[in-house]
């Protein structure tokens, strides 16, 4: 079991009102990496609201959340925004691909974003990252002349654009049929095993789950159930 880069110290989101209402209660947990992480439950338990808790797109109303052991919680929204690009990567159910840009170029966004590349090295890790999701033929296509299975594996590329060692999904595969889901879960999977990097993904789908190494289940904005499992290897 390794340390993990990740953990959530009973947070909660709450929103104002009267009375308030909870989207997600007291959730702790370690996100390791190397490992597939599924967040299961049913509709509406407040899946993507702790992922998004996880993934610093919102911010927590108690509890802490800790970053390579720092408390991320009172950090503010450009520092937050800074983290999200340097650490994590996001892959939702919808690819949210620029539909004016190339494959290529929505590959480079967040490496030009981030400003530690110049241009000829951020074009090759691009073409890198599509050519280890099959891609290398489509670089120059736009989203408009990919298949779902295609634009959702640039997506994936995007997500690994500058490297991190945390990429979270939301239902990554909602949109896709089970040829192309599957082939999206094992490269998800690799993140984790080849790569080392915690890879998070909420899913409705219990064959998904049932390939992760842990499977976080959730009822009513609580975290119910924290289970290892031994999945079938790759
Ligand atoms: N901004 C908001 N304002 C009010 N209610 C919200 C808001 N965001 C989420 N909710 C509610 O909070 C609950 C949790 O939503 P969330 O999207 O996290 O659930 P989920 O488990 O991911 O659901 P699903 O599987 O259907 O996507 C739901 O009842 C939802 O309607």
């Amino acid at each position: 079991m390794s340390d993990p880069v990740l953990v959530a110290d009973r947070i909660g989101r709450a929103l104002p009102g009267d009375p308030p209402v909870t989207l997600v209660a007291e959730a702790s947990l370690g996100i390791e990496p190397g490992k597939f992480t599924a967040i299961v439950g049913p509709s509406g338990c407040g899946k993507s609201s702790l992922l998004y808790l996880l993934g610093l797109i919102d911010r927590p109303t108690s509890g802490r959340l800790l970053l390579d052991s720092q408390d991320v919680t009172p950090l503010s929204g450009d520092e937050r925004a800074r983290i999200r690009l340097e650490r994590f990567g996001f892959v939702f159910q919808f690819h949210f691909l620029l539909p004016e840009f190339t494959a290529l170029e929505n590959v480079m966004l967040p490496i030009r974003r981030l400003g530690r590349l110049a241009q000829p090295q951020a074009e090759a890790r691009a073409r890198d990252l599509l050519a280890a999701m099959g891609l290398a033929e489509k670089a120059d296509k736009p989203p408009d002349k990919l298949s779902g299975g295609e634009r959702q594996r640039v997506a994936i590329a995007r997500a690994l654009a500058n490297d991190p060692v945390l990429v979270l999904g939301d239902e990554p595969t909602g949109n896709l049929d089970s040829v192309n889901s599957a082939r999206v879960v094992d490269l998800l999977r690799d993140l984790a095993h080849q790569q080392g990097r915690a890879v998070v993904c909420v899913t409705h789908d219990l064959e998904i789950a049932a390939l992760a190494d842990i499977r976080v289940s959730m009822l009513d904005g609580r975290i119910s159930e924290i289970r290892r499992q031994d999945p079938p290897s790759a």
